[in-house]
This record gives structure tokens, C-alpha cells and sequence, in this order.
């Protein structure tokens, strides 16, 4: 845990109002890219579930590839470091195909004929 010296009194009001209230919209963008996460895993979870019923790869390189080309291009446009979003990408990317993995291996698809 990192300290601070916001809950000492010795910062002036104002600056300890304008504080609270970044950190509200701080909380609320927290919440929603939590919520927008859920709804992401939500989606890839079914993408896995397609996949092992079909038995294709867990990672679709390509797939990725193109994803970190537009989400590059998008963070640009929007004053974020490319660089971020590409790791962020990556991080939730391996995160989903870690989720594959075992949906495969829990489906008991590995080496299994394929389904229709
Ligand atoms: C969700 C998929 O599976 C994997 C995860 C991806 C993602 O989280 O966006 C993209 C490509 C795949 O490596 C997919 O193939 O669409």
C-alpha cells in the first residue's frame, strides 16, 4: 500500500474538494471499465465454448493482430500512449485465451473428433 497525505487535515479545502471530486469520476470510470470487462468476458467466454465445440485454436493471431493495429490507431486519436493499449490488449488477450485453454481442456475436445 503507497501512503498519503490527503486524510492529514494539511491540505488546503478547495484543493481537498477538487481532489474528491476527480476521484469521484475516477470511481465511476473505474466502474464502468469494470462493467465493460464483465460484458467482454461474457462475450469471449461463448467465443471459447464456439471454438471447443469446433475445435479451433484457443488464439487466432491474425485476430490479434488486427485488433492491436485498430486499438493503436484509436488510442492515438485519442492522446492514450499506443504502446498502453497494445499491453492492455495483450493482458486481457492472454487472460481469454487462458480461459480457452481450459474450456477446451474441461470439454474434453482435445484430440476429440469435432463436433458438427
Ligand atoms: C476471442 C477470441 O479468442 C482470442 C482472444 C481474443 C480477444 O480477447 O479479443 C482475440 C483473438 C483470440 O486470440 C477470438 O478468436 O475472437
Amino acid at each position: 500500500m503507497t501512503t498519503s497525505n490527503t486524510g492529514t487535515g494539511a491540505v488546503e479545502p478547495a484543493a481537498r474538494e477538487e481532489l474528491a471530486r476527480l476521484r469521484d469520476s475516477i470511481d465511476n470510470i473505474d466502474a464502468a471499465v469494470v462493467h465493460m470487462l464483465a460484458e467482454r468476458f461474457k462475450c469471449t467466454q461463448q467465443v471459447g465454448h464456439l471454438k471447443a465445440r469446433h475445435r479451433l485454436p484457443p488464439a487466432d493471431p491474425a485476430r490479434e493482430a488486427q485488433q492491436i493495429a485498430r486499438l493503436r490507431a484509436l488510442a492515438e486519436s485519442a492522446k492514450l500512449d499506443p504502446a498502453f493499449a497494445e499491453k492492455f490488449l495483450n493482458f486481457i488477450v492472454a487472460e481469454v485465451i487462458h480461459h480457452h485453454e481450459r474450456i477446451a481442456e474441461s470439454n474434453g475436445t482435445a484430440g476429440a473428433p469435432a463436433a458438427d
